[in-house]
């Protein structure tokens, strides 16, 4: 079964390089304008240039219209469409249909309660992304860098696909994935040095914990 592991929020080609070099398999574009990590969809095409072939690219939205993913994807061709606001079933499937792309549907969760809101979306979104509720007063839905009871995770129908988001960091991401034993993960401010400030060191740090958590050599 295969892991993956999207680095998020990626704005230069130093970081870009070093999360693909870890072994990303999916690297994270944001799309909002309030996120210190926003990028600019012609930023975007010019920087995933590096991973075609590497990596899948994935662009994050936010309530997105037609005219603004029309032009996020004409300008960077992205492999999979993340939307990380309220968008309906209807409004998934419309995407999908729209740009013949895989979307994965983001959801925040603090009760096991919160997986049955997911019901609508099965069969529709490709995948789902579980991240934590935003902190009150947050002006953004994710990359927060706060995280939820990982062992809710541990019931969930495992034909569900999704990635684990929210909080992850080198120091927490063993027990995360003890816990939950996740198919895929997802991390942005947990690899920053400041809010929006990606730091090779600490992406290259993220990696050699993951390798050590799933068993595999630091080296
Ligand atoms: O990162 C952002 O600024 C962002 C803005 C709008 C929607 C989603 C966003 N980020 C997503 O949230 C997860 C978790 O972030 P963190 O690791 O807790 O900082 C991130 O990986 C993005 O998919």
């Amino acid at each position: 079964m295969t892991f993956d592991i999207k680095i998020c929020g990626l704005k230069t080609p130093e970081t870009l390089d070093a999360a693909v070099a870890g072994g990303a398999s999916h690297v994270g574009f944001i799309f909002f304008a309030k996120s210190p990590r926003n990028v600019a969809p012609e930023q975007a095409g010019a920087l995933r240039l590096a991973a075609r072939g590497k990596a899948q690219a994935v662009a994050v939205t936010v309530d997105a219209d037609d005219a603004f993913l029309d032009a996020i994807v004409q300008a960077m061709a992205p492999d999979m469409l993340q939307l990380h606001g309220k968008e309906s079933p209807e409004r998934v499937a419309e995407v999908k249909a729209r740009y013949g792309l895989p979307v994965m549907k983001a959801f925040s969760v603090s009760a096991a309660a919160d997986f049955d809101r997911i019901a609508p979306w099965r069969g529709v979104a490709d995948r789902f992304l579980f991240d934590a509720k935003p902190p009150r007063g947050s002006e953004l839905p994710g990359g927060n860098g706060v995280s939820f009871d990982w062992r809710l995770l541990a019931g969930l129908d495992p034909s569900i696909d999704y990635m684990l988001s929210g909080g992850l960091n080198a120091a927490n991401i063993g027990d995360a994935l003890r816990l939950a034993n996740p198919p895929g993960i997802d991390i942005s401010s947990g690899v920053e040095s400041a809010p929006g400030v990606k730091d090779t060191a600490l992406i290259e740090d993220f990696f050699k914990s993951v390798r050590i958590a799933r068993g595999r050599s630091a080296a």
